[in-house]
Parts: C-alpha cells; structure tokens; sequence
C-alpha cells in the first residue's frame, strides 16, 4: 500500500495576538491507498480544521501535507481533480431543484458522471425535481454527498457524512461507501457516531484539544485501553488487588486483565458470603476509550503570545 495522505506536525491558528487559538497542535497523520480512515473527537477536538488542512482549503500554520505526493494548496490543480469533498454545512442555494444543482456542480468536474447515476447512488432519483430549500436536513445531505461523489473522486473527505440521516439512511449511506471502498476509493470521514466508526473504519485517529490522542485500528485502541469494575464499598478490608481504588463509597479498578480480575473479586466476596450491591464490570470499548479521553483537561488553549 502507498499513502495517499501523509500529514505531519500540522498546526493551524486561528486569529492574531492574545485571542490566537491553537486549533491544531502537532497532528501526524497516513492515510494508505484504499483505506477508510476515521477522525473521531469532541466538539472543538480540531477535527474540521484538520480536514480543512488535508484538503487544501487552508495552508497549516506549520508542518506539512502532502495528498497524492503533492502540496495540496500549491498543487492544487493537480490535486482536486481526484478528491471528492462533502463539507459539514453544505450552503447550497436553495432555489435550485437537486437536478440543477448537480448539473451545475457536475460543470466543475473534471472528469464527472452522470447526474443520474449519483441521483440514484444517494437515492434521490425521485426527489430530481424538488428545491433544495424544500428538502429535508437528511435529503440534503445526501444532495452534499451526490455532489461530492459527481467527480469520481479517488479520494473522499466526508465531514459528518451522515448527521441528520434518520437510520434507514445512514444504513444505506454505508453501504455506499462500503461499495466505494471495494472500488478503491480513499475515504476520509469524521463522525460523532461511533458505531459509523466501527462499521466503516479500517483505522481510527482520536483527536483531543487539537492533538490525535489515540490512533489505530480499533482493536488497537481499544486492546490498549483499561476495561473497569465498580462496587460499592462493602465496609470490610477489600481485596489484596493491585490497582483498586476508593472514591467515596465506590471502589474501582481499572484492569487488562478483566475477567481474571472479576473473578478473584468475586470469588473473594463468595468466601466472605460479601453481597457486592452496585457491581458493574465494563471491557473496554471504543466508546468508552472515547469517553475517558473526553474526561480529559484540555490545555489552557489561549495562547495568544506564542504565536
Ligand atoms: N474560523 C474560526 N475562527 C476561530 N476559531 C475557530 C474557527 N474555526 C474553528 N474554530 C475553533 O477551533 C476549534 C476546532 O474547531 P473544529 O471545527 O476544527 O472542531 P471539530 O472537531 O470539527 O468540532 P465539531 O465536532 O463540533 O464539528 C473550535 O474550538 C472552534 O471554535
């Protein structure tokens, strides 16, 4: 496999002087031919502003990025031909009907389909003739991803690909992208679902406070992550377990070892004749990986005199 993204120690600001904002703060990032690749992170995690970089819609403020070998902002008539660029705000003009708007975004294409066929890809074949401003949030979505399919791009950034879809949708926007993957298609995708994640990503990047926290496929992420078990304190000398932890009237331990681990505290509380009121084991999931980062402090992120 080659890359077709390599990004490193990219930086984006945004702003001047003491309200500079340090959006992105030193991402590395391979994308490899064919693969999908997900950014996940919370609201303001620097998600956008990354993509943004990747797609040569900014130049980053340090670091470099390079999109089939190629400077994505200088070489940019090189480069857009191929890529294939669902924002997250769409801002299509209204008063066009769906067909219009992509006849006419399809005259920005280099070497384009047909309107019919992304029409019947996003499954909007009926909806041809209907405003723009009188579709729904989901149908416009899917109006967002026709045009960003119309270029037959090699490599697709989708930026919320299916916020708004109602499940049915979403479903079916899967297995559309599962069928531009088999196809060989790179695909760049951020997402608030993890499932969407789960279902679509051969690699993962989890971004916090501008920085990629945790990267790889999700059993690496998830093997690399502590699974927990929670009980209430039974008044008693707890176990001889490394690792457990009192807060309040909770105990805890966080373990790799989980079902070793549940075992001996269970076998320990049998031998008491120990009810454990509240006991709750959790292995570690993507999910909870997410969580426990989003607990996280961020960094002070105003640091307007170092820039
Ligand atoms: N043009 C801008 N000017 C100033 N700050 C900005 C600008 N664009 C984004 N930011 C700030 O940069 C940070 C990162 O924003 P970004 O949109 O990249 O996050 P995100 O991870 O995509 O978030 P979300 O999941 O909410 O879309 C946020 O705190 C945001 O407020």
């Amino acid at each position: 496999m080659s890359p077709v993204i390599t990004a490193r120690d990219l930086q984006r600001w945004y702003g001047h002087g003491d309200d500079a904002y340090h959006a992105v703060r030193g991402v590395d990032l391979d994308v490899e031919q064919g693969e999908v690749f997900a950014l996940l992170g919370t609201n303001g995690a620097g998600k956008t502003s990354t993509l943004d970089l990747l797609e040569g819609l900014a130049s980053p403020d340090g670091g470099t990025v390079e999109v089939f070998g190629l400077d994505p902002v200088r070489h940019r008539r090189r480069v857009r031909p191929d890529l294939g660029i669902m924002l997250q705000a769409g801002g299509l003009p209204g008063e066009l009907t769906v067909a219009e708007t992509l006849t006419m975004w399809r005259g920005t294409c280099t070497h384009p389909t047909t309107v019919d066929d992304v029409l019947d890809k996003v499954n909007l074949t009926d909806r041809a003739d209907v405003r723009v401003g009188s579709l729904s949030g989901g149908e416009k979505r899917r109006v967002d991803l026709a045009c960003a399919l119309l270029g037959q791009p090699r490599l697709l950034f989708l930026d919320e690909p299916t916020t708004g879809l109602d499940p049915e949708s979403r479903r079916a926007t899967w297995r559309l992208l599962a069928d531009l993957k088999a196809g060989g298609v790179t695909m760049v995708l951020t997402t608030h679902y993890l499932d969407e994640a789960e279902a679509l990503a051969d690699r993962i990047a989890i971004m916090h406070a501008g920085a990629v926290a945790r990267a790889g496929t999700l059993r690496e992420i998830v093997d690399g992550h502590p699974s927990t078990i929670v009980f209430d304190h039974p008044g008693v000398a707890l176990p001889p377990i490394d690792g457990l932890t009192v807060d309040g009237s909770r105990v805890a331990l966080a373990t790799h070892r989980l079902q070793h681990d549940l075992l001996d505290i269970l076998t320990w509380a049998d031998r008491q004749n120990l009810p454990l009121s509240g006991l709750g084991a959790r292995a570690a999931s993507l999910e909870s990986v997410f969580l426990d980062l989003a607990g996280e402090p961020a960094h002070d992120q105003t640091i307007g005199a170092t820039r």
